[in-house]
């Protein structure tokens, strides 16, 4: 991507400018607090190397200066902040928040940073602010002429592409729940106004991509304990337009999907609810049979679904041999079955209505269905020690009935070409063919190893199976999540001619649990290395751009995040493997001379 061709949108803002500080009595400054992060407060004395300053309550505080920011002077005055925070005269923490704070006490909940537009999460509905009429105010508007607003960003790109005939990318970045996937939903949904087809069109591509949301929330997003609904993959939708603008085709590309929380949720129930009010569970990924099996069990639910609802949701049910989700080892680990304002039955009705508009057949939704159970019988099969050294057997009863299940849901429907019903001697063209469960037994009980002798059969011990099952019921969820995204893109339809387009990246946030799996290291990764691509593209090249031109200004000094990224992915200097080979052989000539001279 050349940053020159990006757009931004900032969910949080980070840390700014620490401004030279030229503080004398009677300076206006921001000083830190435990409670309220910063509070306003003057300089009064100097005592010593410590300044001392009063707060606007009065409070007397001794601080070094280096804590001290200063404030501007007239936010007394303008109460409700600048739209612009460049038009701060002090551009630090203290400064943005205090104007982030001031906007969105009044509903604005949008402020640029030059080309950047801050979106701070109302977390209440505004659609005051997402009309028609706030369409068609900003199309075509200078970028700043208007108040600052996501459709400005959009619509800048969209200008962009058309005017210099060039590709564009809106970056949406943020922590988990800052409103990530609504902002990337109204971008959608301006291009979609500004760039649809003529009326008269049959289902047009933008609306194809926005009906096919639900899908993809479905199966890849859960409650964590900062978003009931937060994306657990990232995704970056290509819009493309053909040469007068009109959108002709799109993409939906995904990344990273968290596949460990198929089968664990992220931190232990006790250690979140300690902290924090909401618990972090695992929901969306198969919000579909937890509403199939709620349905069942509370009669709550029920009487929320039409009839026809819940004859489908009981027979369903029945069909995949579910039950409440307690009875599921991949689903009780919360012991929370239900969110607040959440019909599960709603839920999975709305989800069957988005497959059906994607063109996903009765027969493959069936088969998604049964995969679904599957995966969750595969999580109840328990291991006990079997008699040989290190091994294992399914625990009982009750685990082999999961297994034999999961087995006979895993079913493959096969449809041979004409060719290769001649070639062989099969009977009917279509062909069903079964999980073998003692195939299923087999693979998840032993690893075999290849070797130049031959393969070898090794024994898993319990822990060692369950880690098989586990990872047994990640890749299918995974695979069916991308064939889900396949089959997205099949139906919005790609156009492979299409030179230009705007994507839009909303890639999920940062987040650091006491143990992070390697998947979270991967996403904290990927957050890291866009922030290093928005320091270069916001202060470094800016700052470049100045110095070329030998004007006169103060550095702008920033968290450059280099050293993390060159400590993970930068190759080890050689002269440290040089020195760790030579350390190596000396060490094995001494234990050779130890042991054999
Ligand atoms: N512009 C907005 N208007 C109204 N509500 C919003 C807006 N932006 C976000 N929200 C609310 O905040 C919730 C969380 O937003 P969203 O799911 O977009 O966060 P996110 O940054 O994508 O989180 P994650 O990284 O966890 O997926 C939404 O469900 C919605 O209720």
């Amino acid at each position: 991507m050349n940053p020159n061709e990006m757009g931004f949108v900032f969910s949080t803002a980070g840390i700014l400018e620490q401004a030279k500080m030229n503080l004398r009595k009677g300076s206006k400054v921001w000083v830190g607090d435990k409670n309220l992060a910063w509070v306003a407060a003057e300089i009064t004395d100097f005592i010593g190397k410590q300044a001392q300053v009063v707060t606007t309550s009065g409070k007397k505080i001794l601080s070094s200066p280096e804590k001290l920011f200063l404030r501007d002077a007239d936010e007394d005055e303008e109460l409700g902040g600048v739209d612009d925070m460049t038009k701060l005269t002090y551009l630090n923490e203290p400064g943005v928040l205090y104007n982030l704070e001031r906007r969105y006490a009044l509903n604005d909940i949008y402020t640029y940073t030059g080309s950047i537009l801050i979106a701070v999460n109302p977390f209440t509905k505004l659609p005051h602010l997402y009309n028609a009429h706030m369409m068609e105010q900003y199309k075509g508007a200078p970028f700043g002429e208007l108040s600052p607003h996501v459709f400005a960003v959009a619509d800048a790109s969209y200008r962009a592409m058309m005017n210099e005939g060039q590709s564009q990318s809106i970056l949406v970045s943020g922590e988990s729940g800052a409103g990530k996937t609504e902002t990337t939903k109204l971008i959608m949904q301006y291009l979609t106004y500004v760039g649809g087809r003529a009326a008269g069109d049959d289902r047009t591509v933008e609306q194809q991509v926005l009906e096919s949301n639900p899908l993809l929330e479905a199966f890849g997003n859960a409650r964590t304990v900062r978003n009931d609904n937060s994306s657990r993959f990232g995704k970056f939708v290509e819009i493309q337009f053909d040469a007068s603008g009109r959108i002709s085709g799109a993409a939906i590309r995904t990344y990273l999907l968290e596949r460990s929380r198929v089968v664990q949720i992220t931190g232990s129930r006790k250690e979140l609810s300690l902290f924090l009010p909401v618990m972090c569970i695992w929901e969306g990924n198969l919000s579909l049979l937890t509403c199939l099996t709620i349905c069942l069990s509370f009669p709550l639910f029920l009487s929320l679904c039409p009839p026809y609802h819940m004859h489908q949701l009981i027979t369903d049910a029945e069909k995949y041999k579910l039950d409440h989700p307690s009875h599921f080892h991949y689903l009780n680990q919360s012991k929370t079955y239900e969110l607040d304002g959440v019909s599960s039955a709603e839920e999975y009705m709305k989800t069957r209505r988005a497959m059906d508009i994607v063109g996903i057949s009765h027969e493959d939704q069936e088969a998604i269905f049964r995969i679904l159970a599957a995966i969750l019988h595969l999580g109840n099969i328990e291991f006990s020690p079997g008699k040989e050294h290190d091994s294992s057997v399914v625990k009982d009863q009750k685990s082999s009935f999961h297994m034999q299940t999961a087995a006979d849901l895993l079913i493959h429907h096969m449809t041979l070409s004409q060719a290769e019903f001649d070639a062989g001697s099969y009977l009917v063209h279509n062909l069903v063919v079964r999980c073998d469960v003692d195939l299923l037994l087999a693979m998840l009980c032993t690893r075999t190893i290849q070797t130049r002798e031959g393969s070898i059969v090794k024994f898993l011990d319990c822990s060692a199976a369950i880690t098989s099952r586990d990872a047994l019921a990640k890749t299918i969820y995974a695979r069916l999540f991308d064939w889900l995204v396949e089959k997205i893109n099949k139906s919005v339809g790609q156009d492979l001619n299409s030179k230009i387009q705007i994507g839009v990246l909303d890639i999920y946030g940062f987040e650091c649990f006491k143990y992070n799996s390697f998947e979270q290291f991967c996403i904290n990764f990927a957050n890291e290395k866009l922030q290093q691509h928005f320091n270069e593209h916001v202060f470094k090249m800016e700052q470049e751009e100045y110095s070329k031109e030998e004007i006169n200004w103060s550095y702008i000094e920033f968290i450059d995040n280099q050293d993390v990224l060159d400590l993970i992915e930068k190759p080890v200097p050689s002269p440290c493997l040089d020195f760790f080979w030579w350390f190596f052989g000396v060490v094995s000539f001494l234990i050779w001379f130890l042991c054999f001279r």
